[in-house]
């Protein structure tokens, strides 16, 4: 047992990490598909997430994103390592971890035989919001992604970016201090993704809410994230603002001018971003996942 971990009570949350919303150190895992054979998806991951920032998990497909949040919400044990959120184990007190979060995952989670607003209700019972508070918080969860109009309307008829949208409101009406959000923007026309990054802008800016998301989106990244982590094959290979990756490159590379998080990805990783996800098979199932859910 290290020094760390005897620190957590549980109750009294450990004075060292408990300042950054979440702290990331040595985490492995692995699946194992039988016969002997394994998948390493994450590699000795050190990374922290300071409370109110939007960090940024990128890389290609297969990189070992998910994986680290499905960690880090505690939806997936930790291999190996540790991971923390707000100064709280994930692996014992998985409890107090969750009602810090609100998550948003790549799969569909609204039920499209419900309208708006009873999807939103349903998450505020399951994630046990006070029952005399609810129905303002519904409110405001749904006037926070735009859908106060449209919330007696069933989740079918919305389109995908109303959605997503429907999505974040059910996330945040438990008030989280953490936002998890998996690749939310996946799927979506232009217009569509901005519209899921401008209403999680407004709510960070008035709750001061941290957000941690995965995307291989590079300019979402650029845009909307203080900090990035670039991942690939399981492993963190850069980490730092936008700017300071940029610099990093310029430094080394003068030829690079002004170089884009494409271009940072490909001196990090050693590859293209576009070469690590062309054609990948899951990219394929979850963009068609997401058109499925649109039509
Ligand atoms: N349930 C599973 N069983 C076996 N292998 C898995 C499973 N889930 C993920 N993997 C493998 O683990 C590695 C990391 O996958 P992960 O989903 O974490 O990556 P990602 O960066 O989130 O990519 P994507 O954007 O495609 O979801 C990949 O090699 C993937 O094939």
């Amino acid at each position: 047992m290290t020094t760390e971990d005897t620190r957590d009570t549980g109750n009294a949350e450990d004075t060292r990490d408990a300042a950054d919303a979440v702290a990331c150190r040595g985490l492995e895992y692995t699946f194992r598909h039988g016969r002997g054979k394994a998948t390493r998806a994450v590699d000795r991951i050190d990374l922290t997430v300071r409370t109110g920032e939007v960090f940024g998990l990128l890389g290609p497909n297969g990189a070992g994103k998910t994986t680290t949040i499905r960690a880090i919400t505690t939806l997936l044990p930790v291999g190996a390592g540790m991971v923390r959120v707000f100064g709280h184990d994930a692996t014992r007190h998985p409890m107090q971890v969750r009602r810090l979060l609100g998550y948003v995952p790549q799969q569909l989670s609204a039920d499209a035989g419900l309208t708006g607003r009873e999807n939103v209700a349903l998450f505020a019972r399951v994630f046990d919001v006070p029952r005399r508070e609810r129905a303002a918080r519904v409110d405001q969860a749904l006037a926070a992604v735009d859908l106060t109009e449209a919330a007696e309307r069933m989740a079918a008829t919305y389109s995908g970016g109303m959605v997503r949208r429907l999505e974040l409101a059910q996330a945040l009406v438990s008030a989280p201090r953490l936002l998890v959000l998996d690749e939310p923007t996946i799927g979506l026309d232009p217009i569509a993704r901005t519209g899921v990054w401008e209403r999680v802008d407004a709510v960070r800016a008035a709750t001061g809410m941290t957000v941690l998301v995965t995307t291989h989106y590079m300019d979402e990244a650029d845009r909307h994230c203080d900090r990035i982590a670039l991942m690939d094959r399981g492993r963190v290979r850069a980490l730092g603002t936008p700017a300071e990756l940029k610099d990093q490159v310029r430094r080394t590379d003068p030829a690079q001018a002004a170089p884009s998080l494409d271009d940072v990805f490909r001196h990090f990783a050693g590859r293209q971003l576009a070469d690590a996800t062309e054609g990948d098979f899951s990219d394929v199932r979850r963009t068609r996942r997401t058109a499925g859910r649109v039509g």
